[in-house]
């Protein structure tokens, strides 16, 4: 039976998926918050997965890769310098980094990248998210997943065509750019949409998460997949065959 470790185990997502891993016929092999040893937790499992702080990131990593344990990345809020340590790690482990671990957001970015692919820079695209009021980072990392499908669709990238915000005196939308908006309130889960936005018409692509249980049951089956792979850095598309 695979043994899951989780890094963050007592905080929203840390619940969650320790709830759902016997439905997945898996067993929890324990878990770290803040203070814990990180490599202990390591060498005590089969898989990792990591739904903490980017702050704890770069140590969680270090214990993997010293243990030789594979790992997915849930936490969001990265940097371009984490995104370079888990390539690192990568060339030694299995890792898999996603900002989102539900099957509908794989299948949304899928459907994102293809229209923005097939409707041109005529079509804005804006995209909104919400989460519950303690959410830390902004905007969420599906919505920069989702960011990045559309920008691919449209043969650019999120860091040449995203504008996070608006306030003030902006000027008139720049052809080609890609928004992004974020709200925070009460206990939302996480609701994701993209806007096409046209002359006289739009089209929008939503998802709504009614619960955390998309998520956990998503990061158990990653987990699992994961197990079995060799070293490199994996997506859950190839987790969900898509
Ligand atoms: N990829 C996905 O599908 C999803 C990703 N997420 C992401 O997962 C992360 C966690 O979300 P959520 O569970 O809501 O957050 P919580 O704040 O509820 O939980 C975070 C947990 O991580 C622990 N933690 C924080 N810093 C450290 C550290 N330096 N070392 C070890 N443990 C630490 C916290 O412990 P303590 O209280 O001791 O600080 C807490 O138990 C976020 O980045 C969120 O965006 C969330 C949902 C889905
Ligand atoms: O913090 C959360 O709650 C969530 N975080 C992830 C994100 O930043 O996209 C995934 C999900 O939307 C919930």
């Amino acid at each position: 039976m695979t043994a899951i470790g989780i890094f963050g185990h007592l905080g929203r997502m840390g619940t969650a998926i320790a709830d759902v891993i016997p439905d997945a016929g898996a067993k929890f092999a324990g878990g770290i918050d803040h203070g814990g040893d990180p490599q202990a937790l390591a060498r005590d499992c089969d898989v990792l997965v990591d739904f903490s702080a980017p702050g704890a990131i770069e140590a969680h990593l270090d214990a993997a890769e010293a243990t030789g344990t594979p790992i997915v990345i849930g936490t969001t809020g990265l940097s371009s310098a984490h995104h370079e340590r888990i390539d690192a790690a990568a060339r030694a482990i299995p890792v898999l980094q996603t900002g989102n671990t539900s099957l509908g957001i794989a299948m949304l970015a899928a459907l994102v990248r293809e229209a923005a692919a097939r409707l041109d820079e005529d079509w804005d695209i804006e995209l909104t998210e919400m989460h519950h009021r303690e959410k830390v980072d902004a905007p969420s990392g599906t919505a920069l997943m989702l960011g990045e499908a559309a920008a691919g669709g449209r043969g650019t990238t999120l860091a040449d065509a995203s504008v996070i915000g608006r306030a003030g005196l902006t000027g008139a939308r720049a052809r080609g750019t890609i928004g992004f908006a974020s709200l925070r309130g009460g206990t939302v889960a996480g609701d994701h949409s993209v806007v096409f936005a046209g002359d006289g018409e739009r089209i929008t692509l939503s998802h709504h998460a009614e619960s955390r249980t998309i998520f956990a049951r998503g990061a158990v089956r990653a987990a699992l997949w994961l197990a079995k792979q060799g070293p490199g850095r994996y997506t859950m598309d190839q987790v969900l065959g898509l």
